[in-house]
């Protein structure tokens, strides 16, 4: 069964707008996961320890696999691009996010759905808005665009002439 899924993509090391780029292109080409859209990159102001901007951006996927190996597929991309664990919230080269599953809600020690955190981050509410307005939050049926539009937006810079689409030449379109 197909299911949609939203995630974020974060990065504010390296060449950050290749490696976001590249995240996708990895993902488009499972054999599994199809990228439906992708939102503009946006440059946004750290939240957490003093550290460079970041670049975040939020893609739709549709997918024939379980949460849990999405998950995996997307920590197996962030390892692949060599994001290495360091402080909580610290600078990354990739950082990628299971943030939505249909309306799925679920808590285990690895997995959360929807992403605990996502609901305050302007950084990734921004970009989902642009492309999932009308996604209902699964618990309370708020919608993205609703409940972005009580976040301050002051921090968040869309690019106008980048995005992290998967160009269709190489789709074989
Ligand atoms: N929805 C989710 N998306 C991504 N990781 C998740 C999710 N739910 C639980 N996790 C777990 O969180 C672990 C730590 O994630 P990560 O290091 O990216 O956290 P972080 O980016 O520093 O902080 P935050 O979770 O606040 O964005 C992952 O190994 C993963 O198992
Ligand atoms: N602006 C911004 N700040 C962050 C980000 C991020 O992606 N963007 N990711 C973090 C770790 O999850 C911590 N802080």
């Amino acid at each position: 069964m197909t299911v949609n899924s939203a995630i974020a993509l974060g990065s504010n090391l390296g060449d950050s707008l290749a490696i976001l780029q590249g995240a996708i292109a990895a993902l488009d080409r499972h054999p599994n996961v199809s990228v439906t859209r992708c939102s503009s990159i946006y440059q946004t102001a750290p939240v957490g320890p003093p550290q460079p901007d970041y670049f975040n951006a939020c893609a739709l996927l549709a997918t024939t696999l379980p949460p849990e190996a999405l998950l995996q597929l997307l920590l197996a991309i962030e390892a692949q691009f060599g994001r290495v664990r360091r402080e909580r919230w610290g600078a990354r080269l990739l950082d990628l996010d299971l943030l939505l599953v249909e309306s799925q809600q679920c808590q285990t020690s690895r997995l959360e759905l929807p992403h605990p955190r996502m609901w305050e981050r302007a950084f990734v509410m921004v970009p989902l808005a642009e492309i999932a307005p009308d996604w209902p939050h699964p618990a309370t049926g708020q919608t993205v665009a609703e409940i972005c539009a009580t976040l301050s937006t002051d921090d968040i810079h869309r690019l106008p002439d980048v995005c992290v689409c998967v160009p269709p030449s190489s789709r074989g379109l």
